[in-house]
């Protein structure tokens, strides 16, 4: 029988795993399952990690949490999706410098009608943006309207969306909340993992409490990966021949004044050898170059970010952060299942890490044997894990194979077809005669939804070549009404949605609320 946990690590990863297990486990009811926390005292959290994906508002929905108090105590904001800028072409060329990834998926309020080989064969006008021409979202989002008004239930609202928000506040809140529902947190350094004969844990060593033990242990330990990683032995495979960037220095630059609006979405800004990060915060901007050591130095990289930033970066600290692009293929084994950077990270270009937190919680709690023998719900978990990294691995190359750009070395080793892997290049080469559908993805292993793949091939131009198809799409007319009703209809979603920092302050309760109340 399972009678008891013990997470390892007090980060995002081991606090939003304790509270969704401690919810769904039902931890308060006579003789159920036992959930300890144990965390170091000595080494943090590692505190980054301020964008997100939209399965959150399930994760914190399911684990009890109101929106009003989410956005209040994590200096949250919305995002709706992410501005990219200059990925296409270097700034300063001729031709669009951005695009968008909007979280809402393309209409389909016309029965059967599928809008994508319209917008290809030119229907939705001359120069019309894919995400422009099929979704509402790009409008909202660049007017600065929030994605939901004050009057919508909590995590629900006409636009889809997601988060911003301070990663050591969402840590500290999750703790209080995972203590609430009755999980035991213990501050203790484990310093030795002793094993069973089996090759599982038998129990883990602490410095300050002694040995703990349980029937299945998580690890959450980060980049440190103590159980999965240096006492069982898994190793982490590298990515970095296909995703280059290795490395991170990032700045929190204070808001100019309480009035500045925030942006809904993330801005994504290309870069001579990475990218830069902005993500709006209630009263700061996170602001970080994630970029490749093989491509620059650590001091040209923070030269590049505080340029980017501008005056407003003068006399801010700068945080580096090296970290390994990687993943495990075993990331359960025997009683051990790791979570969180422990499991992998891929850069944080589309802010997967949290969004594979929730999955790996997600699906620890709803194949746990409660039989305690855990081999076969192990093998399930690593092929559906794994298989989702490698896809999501595809879709962040996605981003930058497509580049025009080559202005320096990361843009050429981008591009060169070598850093692409096979499954890539397989699709694209099928993509150039139709678009990405929804039968070339298993669903339930992806991260990103055809529409995703949509929007970034569309965004970085590139081309599906439908002209001597013509006759197979004859439903132009259509078409051509709905892309005018699509654009009448987010002049009337500007209008009706508050503006995103009205609706952020009356939810935080920090200022008018009755401003964003309309
Ligand atoms: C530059 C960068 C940007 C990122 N941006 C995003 C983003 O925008 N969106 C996103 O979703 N993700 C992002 N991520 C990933 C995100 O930061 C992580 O997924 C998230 O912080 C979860 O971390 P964690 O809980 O696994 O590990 P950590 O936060 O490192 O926590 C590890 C925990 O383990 C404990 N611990 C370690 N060793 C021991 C030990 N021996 N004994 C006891 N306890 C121990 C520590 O005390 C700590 O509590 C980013 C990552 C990086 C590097």
């Amino acid at each position: 029988m399972l009678r008891s946990v013990l997470i390892a690590g007090g980060g995002t990863a081991g606090w939003l795993c304790a509270c969704y297990l401690a919810k769904t486990l039902n931890i308060r009811t006579p003789g159920a399952v036992r959930i300890q926390l144990v965390e170091s005292p000595d080494i943090g959290i590692l505190g980054v990690g301020e964008g997100t994906f939209p399965s959150i508002r399930g994760a914190l929905s399911q684990i009890g949490i109101s929106e009003a108090r989410f956005i209040r105590e994590t200096q949250a904001t919305f995002k709706q999706g992410i501005r990219f800028v200059d990925w296409a072409r270097p700034a300063g060329s001729p031709g669009r410098n951005h695009y968008f990834h909007p979280f809402n998926l393309p209409s389909s309020r016309v029965d059967g009608l599928d809008l994508v080989p319209y917008w290809l064969l030119g229907e939705a006008g001359e120069g019309m943006a894919f995400a422009d021409a099929v979704t509402l979202q790009a409008a909202v989002a660049d007017a600065g309207r929030a994605p939901k008004r004050r009057q919508d239930p909590d995590y629900e609202g006409p636009m889809n969306y997601a988060y911003h928000f301070d990663a050591m506040k969402v840590a500290a809140l999750l703790a209080a909340e995972g203590r609430a529902l009755g999980v035991d947190h213990r501050l203790a350094t484990i310093c030795d993992v002793t094993l069973d004969a089996n090759g599982g844990i038998a129990g883990v060593v602490t410095r300050e409490i002694g040995t703990l033990q349980a029937d299945l242990y998580v690890d959450c330990t980060g980049m440190r990966a103590a159980l999965i990683g240096k006492a069982l032995g898994q190793p982490l495979v590298p990515v970095s021949d296909v995703l280059f960037a290795d490395r991170a220095v990032a700045i929190q630059v204070p808001n100019a004044g309480p009035d500045t609006p925030i942006a809904s979405h993330t801005i994504s800004t290309a870069h001579e050898a990475g990218w830069t990060w902005d993500i709006g915060l209630q009263e700061r901007r996170g602001v970080g170059y994630v970029y490749s050591s093989r491509h620059t130095s650590d001091d040209r990289a923070e030269a590049v970010l505080r340029e980017h930033i501008g005056p407003a970066a003068q006399g801010l600290n700068a945080r580096r952060l090296p970290f390994e692009t990687g993943y495990r293929r075993v990331q359960w084994q025997h009683n051990c299942v790791a979570i969180g950077l422990s499991a992998g990270f891929l850069e944080p270009l589309e802010a997967t890490g949290i969004g594979l937190i929730e999955m790996g919680t997600y699906l620890l709690a709803h194949l746990l044997p409660m039989d305690a023998c855990f081999d076969r719900a192990a093998a399930h978990f690593n092929r559906m894990m794994s298989e989702r990294y490698t896809r999501i691995v595809d879709f962040l190359k996605l981003h930058y194979c497509l580049t025009q750009r080559r202005d320096s070395a990361f843009w050429i080793d981008n591009a060169d077809t070598a850093s692409v892997p096979p499954s890539l290049r397989d699709r694209l080469a099928e993509w150039r005669q139709r678009a990405p559908h929804r039968l070339d993805f298993v669903t339930d292993l992806e991260m990103f939804m055809p529409a995703s793949w949509q929007f970034i091939l569309y965004g970085m131009e590139f081309r599906t070549d439908l002209r001597d198809q013509r006759g197979r799409y004859p439903r132009a007319e259509e078409a051509r009404r709905e892309f005018a009703m699509l654009r009448a209809v987010s002049q009337h979603a500007i209008r009706d949605l508050p503006a995103h920092r009205d609706l952020v302050e009356s939810l935080a309760g920090s200022r008018t609320a009755q401003r964003a109340t309309a």
